[in-house]
């Protein structure tokens, strides 16, 4: 390898390996490399594999996750990670402390969290959270020296109600083992917290645990630490911060109604989804946006709503502390809308919806904008064609489909078209925000009712990463 590509060295010694007397070199871009005998070369990459090490006796071992095919840094595709412990000793005491002294300095500049707050939804997806956590992360977590409390959720806006009342002090991440839901929870329990703007500095991690693994999955598409936009919904003083998606209309309703069908496991929203298709529903409505620079052709040019505005955006009087949405004024900015009756209308934060639904190919985590999708119009086979195509984003490049970004968008829900006494679900990141009547479960009650609401980005306000 190149030496200025694997960075100047910190620190070079010899050292035993195997029984081997051979060299060992710490570089400046974390790389630990030494020879092993036959001229073959082993790499360790600090920042990626080596969770941490140990001294036992004259030896340090290194306690690393590589890839299972061997460990050999530096080559392109990767296998499963797995485990592994590599041990070296130093010739002497002094070169002991030395190699202690620089692999910790150089871990310590990594700036991984030392000490993290852990939700496990035991009952998230397929109720694997516990064995997740035990098998897969627990482990990681103690060979990287970090320490954790760990809290099962109990019920539902448990986590929610801890995220409100943590010490955050004590702690410099929190990671949600479980769906997009728990994640969703803590935002918005840190959010609701008189310290807010130094809450929602916190690091949030997320491992996959639950049905919609949506942020992990779009985590690990585009880097492991990002910061995250978020959305506030607000209904006249109620407010609740999205960090996936909304939706209304076909989505919505496949995404909710299909627990029907839970007993059946993941195929329930392949099934039902054929039941809507062929059974489409139509609602009335209206949809007005702030168009982000280059989309601006869509939609008419509405002024009323832009005036409106300020009469929705009054925060919660019995509120008085708490965030309260991003500080823009809404009615000085150029409003658009379109006419119902629309099939589908699509709010996405982030590109993927799921595992395998890529809902949003152009978004991004801190772009300070949502992406729509509009389906208004669109015969039943390319329909179905369409919904094929969600797993690799192409379902936006149909012509039934109108795809933008927004900055700020109202939406007007109405009744479907066909039956004016039916009226649909508003889903945001997985769960139901609003029924209208005549739908599924719509005697539970919601966080907000089956009407206008107003949405608005805060650009990059959260963090996420995602640990393992
Ligand atoms: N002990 C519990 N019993 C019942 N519900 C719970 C419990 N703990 C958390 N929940 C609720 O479970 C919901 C889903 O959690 P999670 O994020 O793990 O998975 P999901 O993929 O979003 O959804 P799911 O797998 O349930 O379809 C959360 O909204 C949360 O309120």
């Amino acid at each position: 390898m190149d030496q200025t590509e694997g960075g100047e060295p910190i620190l070079s010694d010899r050292v035993i390996v195997n029984g081997t007397v051979t060299s060992l070199t710490l570089t400046t871009s974390g790389q630990l490399r030494w020879s092993e005998g036959s001229g073959s070369h082993r790499c360790l990459l600090v920042g990626k594999e080596v969770l941490g090490f140990s001294v036992e006796g004259s030896r340090i071992k290194i306690r690393a996750v590589v890839d299972s095919r061997d460990g050999i840094c530096c080559i392109g595709s990767r296998g499963a990670l797995v485990r592994k412990n590599f041990v070296f000793e130093p010739l002497s005491e002094v070169s002991l402390r030395l190699w202690c002294q620089k692999l910790q300095e150089y871990i310590d500049s990594l700036g991984r969290p030392k000490r993290l707050f852990i939700f496990v939804n035991p009952f998230g997806g397929k109720k694997s959270a516990s064995k997740i956590f035990i098998d897969d992360v627990k482990p990681l977590l103690e060979d990287a020296n970090v320490d954790f409390t760990v809290q099962e959720t109990k019920y539902r806006l448990h986590a929610k109600e801890v995220a409100h009342t943590l010490d955050l002090s004590k702690y410099d991440g929190i990671v949600c083992v479980s769906g997009d839901g728990i994640l969703v929870e803590v935002v918005n329990g840190l959010l609701e917290r008189e310290d807010w703007d130094a809450a929602i500095r916190m690091s949030l991690g997320v491992v996959p645990a639950g049905t919609g693994n949506g942020m992990a999955k779009s985590l690990l598409d585009s880097g492991h630490k990002r910061s995250l936009d978020v959305a506030t919904i607000f209904q006249g003083g109620t407010r609740f911060f999205s960090l996936l998606m909304l939706a209304w209309g076909l989505v919505a309703d496949i995404d909710i109604e299909s627990e029907k069908y839970r007993w059946m496991g993941s195929a329930r929203i392949d099934f039902y989804a054929l039941q809507r298709i062929f059974h489409l529903r139509k609602y009335n409505g209206y949809i007005s946006f702030v168009p982000a620079p280059g989309f601006e052709a869509n939609g008419e040019p509405s002024s009323e709503i832009g005036e409106s505005m300020s009469k929705v955006n009054i925060c919660n009087p019995n509120k008085e502390y708490g965030y309260q949405g991003p500080n823009v004024d809404l009615s000085n900015l150029s409003w658009r809308k379109i006419d119902g009756p629309f099939v589908s209308i699509w709010l996405h934060n982030v590109p993927w919806g799921g595992e395998d639904t890529m809902a949003a190919p152009d978004a991004k985590f801190s772009d300070g904008y949502l992406d729509l999708i509009i389906i208004r119009n669109c015969p039943t086979l390319s329909l179905l064609m369409l919904m094929t195509e969600l797993n690799n984003g192409n379902h936006v490049k149909s012509p039934h489909v109108l795809y933008l970004k927004v900055k700020a968008f109202v939406l007007e829900p109405g009744p479907q078209t066909e039956d004016p006494t039916k009226e649909g679900i508003i889903d945001v990141d997985g769960e139901v925000l609003a029924r209208g009547a005549g739908t599924y479960k719509c005697d539970q009650k919601t966080l907000m009712t089956y009407g206008k609401l107003q949405i608005t980005v805060d650009q990059g306000l959260a963090t996420v990463f995602s640990p393992v």
